[in-house]
């Protein structure tokens, strides 16, 4: 149903949208409304790969360009009607985006984006040198509707209108499925993702697969409104440009940003290169430029982001007025930490044997060797650069070892993929939050529980349950942004658990928070405990350890000093020597 009612919106702005390109006579108008949706369409294939992944494609005209000569050379080739031909074109486009995203999907961040800008830079010089340098379709006369060459130019807008609220339904499926939920998990932090159980590589190969395909197939439609194709006009610089501007302008992440971009600029540019063009040449780029400034600098994320902010700014101020913060804090349920009960020794559940991590010339993990048993909390401490957080990993795979084996269950999980070790039941937290600030609780959740879940809707309640688990029912709904230090750290925590793991490891889970805060974590922890989680967690908080943990491993210079009991443990020379410090003798004393 909501569903439903989130595909109302485009179907409404489509119709309305026909209505007025009805209404316009001038051939020149009518041709600028076709492009319109042709370039929203292109913005959205941009925003599928890079708005969700974040992983900006500077090179996306290859795609369009691939789709428009296919287009145009199989009419004048082959004779094949561009309503066959446009779906091979968006074929040959997901095939050029599985065979571009493989190799350059080894790349990040800025590295990622230079190297897409030289796709289509290649492909233009080699059309070039094959002298397709200016193509022009084919007149049909005879068969316009089987070649799609309409005498009345108001269908091609129809045509582009019907591919744009396909593609818009297509993003908003894919926005609320699964393979939504991993890109966006994928821009926060892809480690993070893949420790949450998301074969990364997988789901990006994916998004350029389909984001080729849309590319392709509208590059093939705009091949078609112009009958013309040059390489600058489709594989040109310009061209990647205006599918990057779109989205930027109107808004990065979200379904309505090509579209508003689109919108706004296209008939801008349009306008000014017909009124102003001869006198100032390539007063479109211009444009173009000072419409990337603009947003940079008033709305990094977009007008649509931008808007959105203000409206739930007036709407939210009249919802809350009378609603403190302290209210909304009541809402959250609080647990009480309970005296600590050692947990009786179950099976081992993990096993390390003789772990070894150097760094260059430095040790930072030296033969480290301990078991961890089912139900069982283990405290892992150590001072700074003990090697604590190379320890977790190594064990969730984000580190291979130099040396030594990690049995889950007694099957040897060293070096495998931390996606791979997420199945296999290990879940993990991070010192360093990355929450998705503009989603609520809930689906920052529902992110973690796919690796579990079978379905859409079993991963939302898997997600519920463990949002439930760690008391933030009440708040579910509420975005990321709006939430305390505790809030989140219990958010954390509840999309480490949505994905049902066996073992948990939590790193510094108490880390800025008061006194009474760290009390209320640590009680759903020991909850946690009760439920059966086995629990590894590394803390410099030690008040709270001792009461929380059954056991302490201690690190100090990449190899275990000792390993016990919390009374034993805390109590030994060499712990206090290389850690807690004479001030911790005279607190226990007391
Ligand atoms: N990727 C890396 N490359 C080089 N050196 C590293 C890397 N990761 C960790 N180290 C080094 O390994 C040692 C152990 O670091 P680690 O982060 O595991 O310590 P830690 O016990 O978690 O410290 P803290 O309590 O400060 O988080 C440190 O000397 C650190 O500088």
């Amino acid at each position: 149903m909501l569903r439903m009612r989130s595909f109302l919106p485009p179907l409404l702005f489509t119709l309305a949208y026909a209505g007025i390109s009805l209404s316009v006579t001038n051939s020149y108008y009518q041709l600028i409304l076709t492009l319109v949706p042709v370039w929203a369409v292109f913005g959205l294939s941009w925003n599928l790969l890079s708005g969700y992944t974040g992983l900006i494609s500077f090179g996306h005209a290859a795609f369009f360009g691939i789709g428009a000569y296919a287009t145009a050379l199989g009419q004048i080739y082959f004779n094949i009607s561009p309503w066959l031909l446009i779906p091979i074109a968006a074929m040959l486009g997901g095939i050029a985006g599985l065979l571009i995203g493989f190799p350059t999907f080894r790349l990040q961040g800025h590295y990622f984006a230079l190297a897409m800008l030289a796709y289509p830079l290649a492909i233009l010089y080699v059309f070039e040198w094959l002298g397709f340098q200016e193509v022009t379709l084919p007149i049909k006369r005879d068969a316009p509707i089987a070649y799609m060459q309409f005498s009345d130019p108001h269908i091609y807008t129809l045509l582009g209108l019907a591919i744009m609220l396909a593609t818009i339904v297509l993003s908003q499926v894919i926005e609320r499925s699964r393979f939504g939920m991993a890109l966006l998990a994928i821009k926060q932090n892809e480690a993070a993702a893949e420790a949450a159980g998301i074969n990364t590589l997988a789901w990006k190969l994916r998004a350029i697969t389909l984001s080729g395909a849309i590319a392709a197939a509208i590059g093939g439609f705009y091949a078609q409104v112009l009958l013309v194709v040059t390489p600058q006009s489709v594989f040109g610089m310009l061209v990647s440009a205006q599918a990057l501007t779109v989205a930027m302008f109107g808004g990065v992440g979200t379904v309505w940003g090509p579209v508003i971009g689109s919108v706004i600029l296209i008939p801008l540019a349009e306008i000014l290169h017909a009124e102003a063009g001869a006198r100032i040449p390539g007063i479109q780029g211009v444009i173009f430029g000072i419409a990337i400034v603009s947003v940079i600098l008033l709305a990094p994320e977009g007008l649509f982001w931008r808007l959105r902010d203000v409206l739930r700014r007036r709407t939210g101020s009249k919802a809350t007025a009378g609603a403190t913060p302290e209210a909304a804090a009541a809402n959250v349920t609080t647990l009480k930490p309970a005296a600590r009960q050692r947990a009786a020794p179950g099976d081992v559940v993990l096993e390390v044997r003789n772990l070894s991590r150097s760094f260059g010339g430095l040790k930072a993990l030296q033969d480290v060797s301990f078991r961890l048993h089912q139900n069982e909390i283990l405290g892992i401490i150590g001072p700074n650069g003990a090697g604590k957080t190379t320890l977790f990993n190594l064990l969730n795979g984000f580190l291979k070892p130099s040396q030594g084996e990690v049995l889950i269950d007694g099957r040897n999980m060293s070096g495998q993929r931390p996606h791979v070790i997420c199945e296999a039941g290990i879940g993990r937290t991070f010192q360093v939050m990355r929450p998705f600030l503009r989603m609520s609780i809930l689906d920052n959740v529902v992110v973690g529980a796919y690796v579990r879940a079978g379905s859409d809707d079993q991963a939302r309640q898997f997600a519920a349950d463990a949002v439930a688990r760690v008391g933030l029912s009440a708040v579910a709904d509420r975005v990321a942004g709006e939430l305390s230090t505790k809030e989140l750290r219990l958010m954390e925590l509840a999309r480490a658990i949505a994905g049902q793991p066996r073992i948990l490891l939590l790193d510094e889970t108490l880390a800025g928070l008061g006194h009474g805060e760290a009390d209320e974590v640590v009680a759903v922890i020991q909850q946690l405990a009760r439920d059966g989680m086995t629990i590894a967690i590394i803390e410099h908080t030690m008040q709270a350890m001792v009461r929380l943990v059954d056991r302490f491993l201690v690190l100090d210079h990449g190899a275990v000093i000792t390993e016990g009991l919390p009374e034993v443990v805390t109590r030994d020379n060499r712990v206090i020597e290389a850690y807690l410090g004479k001030k911790w003798v005279g607190h226990a004393a007391n």
